[in-house]
């Protein structure tokens, strides 16, 4: 089966799927791109066209075409829900862009599609899991070289948001990686969230409670402090210093090349996450590309399980910030279907 492609459906073409797309297309073995679906034909044409694939307006036709064997999902999380369970009905292996889907009511809907089929067939595409420095962060943690965790504190930045990001989206569409990095790292539950606001940036679009300061417990006493700032102006910076009982360690401390010129000095910032974390998405799609044809899913990706924790946590976490009080994390049971 290795020397076989497997032959990718990708939905949305936009930025992460026209990379998704190049990614596979240049990067990746034993996976090539069959179709591409956007409701933006032209779109899905030309990201199709530079990958020998055909492209479609509509997105179901990916997961019904009977020469698709896998399928990458990079549209809106609004409207993820019925691809996934479109594919999980298949028995398609899917690659789900973050979130798994926007609240937990939907992504608890994907978890017992999953469950009911029987097997396990989603990864969600937190891609910090295949950071290398995050990973070497987590072999430290796991080890103990650390002690025991503490504490993990947090930094989050994007440069700039696009028209229409809410108070809301800073939670459930960026500090989801955070709930999912916490979660991984810690090997612990989210059970409760707090989230305080100072003066807003007069950077920040009007309106948008940025930068954010929200806070985590978790099931094994450690706490969690993350600032999100999604207008900073500067760049995206993503940093997490894991506190233990005998040491610490941080991960994204800006350890570029250290440049002299034009009577000055320092490194370069990017301000977008497929550069950042570009070596992170190449790891994440082959893993899933290998998985794929042996027929499992890649352990240490994000399955649908941790898609749902995050999701119930978000869902916290903007209770969290419109009352101004700790909002308890609603969590069902993990089934033995997704034990660790
Ligand atoms: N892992 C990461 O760091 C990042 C992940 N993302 C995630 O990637 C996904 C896509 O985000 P972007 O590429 O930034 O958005 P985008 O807006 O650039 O692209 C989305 C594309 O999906 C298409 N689309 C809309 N509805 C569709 C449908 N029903 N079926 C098929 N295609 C549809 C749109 O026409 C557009 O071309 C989201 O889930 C987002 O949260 C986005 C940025 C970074
Ligand atoms: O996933 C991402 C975006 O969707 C989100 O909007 C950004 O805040 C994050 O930094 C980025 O990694």
């Amino acid at each position: 089966m290795q020397e076989q492609q497997l032959r990718v459906g990708l939905i949305g073409a936009g930025r992460m799927g026209a990379d998704h797309a190049l990614r596979i297309r240049e990067r990746i073995s034993g996976a090539r791109l069959a179709v591409v679906a956007d409701p933006d034909l032209d779109r899905a044409q030309q990201v199709a066209g530079s990958c020998g694939a055909r492209g479609t307006a509509e997105a179901h036709e990916v997961i019904d075409d009977s020469t698709v064997d896998a399928v990458v999902i990079a549209s809106p999380g609004s409207v993820h829900e019925p691809l996934l369970l479109a594919a999980i009905e298949r028995g398609l292996p899917v690659l789900c862009e973050k979130p798994l889907t926007p609240d937990a009511k939907s992504s608890l809907r994907v978890v017992e599609a999953e469950e009911a089929r029987g097997k396990h067939l989603v990864q969600v595409g937190f891609m910090r899991r295949f950071d290398a420095e995050f990973a070497e962060l987590k072999r430290l943690l796991d080890v103990g070289d650390l002690g025991a965790p503490l504490m993990l504190h947090c930094v989050h930045r994007n440069a700039s948001t696009p028209p229409g990001f809410t108070s809301e989206m800073m939670i459930y569409d960026s500090v989801v990686h955070e709930f999912d990095t916490a979660r991984w790292l810690l090997g612990s539950e989210i059970e409760a969230v707090t989230v305080r606001a100072p003066r807003s940036s007069s950077g920040s679009p009007e309106g948008l409670l940025d930068p954010q300061l929200v806070t985590f417990e978790t099931s094994s006493g450690a706490l969690v402090d993350v600032e999100i700032f999604v207008n900073c102006g500067f760049g995206y910076q993503v940093r997490c210093e894991a506190v233990g009982e005998r040491g610490t360690a941080l991960v994204g401390a800006d350890g570029g090349p250290l440049v002299h010129r034009s009577g000055g000095w320092g490194g370069t910032i990017s301000d977008d996450f497929r550069d950042r974390f570009g070596d992170a998405f190449d790891r994440e799609f082959q893993r899933w590309a290998d998985a794929a044809h042996q027929g499992r899913t890649d352990p240490n990706a994000a399955s649908t399980w941790d898609g749902y924790a995050a999701a119930a946590a978000c869902e916290a976490g903007v209770q969290a910030q419109s009352t101004g009080t700790r909002a308890e994390v609603d969590l069902r049971e993990r089934p033995d279907f997704y034990a660790l």
